[in-house]
């Protein structure tokens, strides 16, 4: 089977400038939903993703593994590891960009398994935008930011109006507002 990827962004883009009050480097960025699988402090079992803007328009993630992240003995879940991957891809778009963005699709490259107990860091980019559509990849590497490369991502983010939210889901339209730092 080729490894080598499709042309990536698929589309002609535009080179996406983070927005002025995207966050500074090396400033931490808490949960944007308590209860969010990926990145949330009420969700017991959830990943507990810890992000933080890096250098060059990046942000970092990590993702420490736990026992309740396995899929075979001693390894993490590849969804798992696919649902960090989005939530670090949806920090980066919603961060740098300050809008609210939906993942549209998201394909996830396996190169190592990632045992339990590891650390993965994941920095993430922004790569491209073309109307609504947002292109962003990653990288997640094991046990150091300059570790080896564990899993690869790229993601099409698709930005919807705070209504998504609202009309879709069960946030509440007084918690939806435009200056607040939400993307529920
Ligand atoms: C101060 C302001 C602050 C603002 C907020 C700021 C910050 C927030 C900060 C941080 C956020 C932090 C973290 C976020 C963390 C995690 C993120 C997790 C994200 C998720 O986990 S979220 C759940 C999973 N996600 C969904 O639940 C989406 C379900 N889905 C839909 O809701 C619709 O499907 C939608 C909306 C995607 C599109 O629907 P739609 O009707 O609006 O638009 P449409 O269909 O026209 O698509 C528009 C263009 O995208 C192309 N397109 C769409 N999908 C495509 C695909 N799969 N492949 C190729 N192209 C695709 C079309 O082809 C078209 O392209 P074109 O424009 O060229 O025609």
């Amino acid at each position: 089977m080729s490894r080598v990827p499709p042309k990536w962004p698929p589309v002609e883009v535009e080179h996406p400038a983070p927005h002025p009050d995207a966050p500074e480097q090396g400033t931490k960025l808490g949960p944007h939903y308590a209860h969010c699988f990926g990145c949330g402090d009420e969700t017991e079992g959830g990943l507990h993703l810890q992000t933080e803007c890096g250098h060059d328009a990046t942000i970092i993630a990590q993702f420490h593994v736990t026992d309740a992240h396995q899929g075979a003995p001693g390894l993490a879940h590849g969804g798992l590891l696919a649902c960090a991957f989005d939530e670090a891809l949806g920090s980066t778009v919603g961060q740098l960009l300050r809008k609210p963005a939906v993942t549209g699709k998201l394909e996830t490259d396996f190169l190592r398994p990632v045992p339990v107990g590891s650390t993965l860091h994941i920095a993430g980019k922004l790569d491209g935008v073309a109307g609504r559509k947002v292109y962003a990849s990653a990288d997640g590497r094991l046990d150091a930011p300059d570790g080896p490369i564990a899993l690869r991502a790229r993601a099409l983010f698709v930005i919807v109006d705070f209504s998504h939210f609202t009309e879709h889901g069960t946030a509440d339209p007084r918690d939806v507002h435009p200056d607040r730092d939400i993307n529920p």
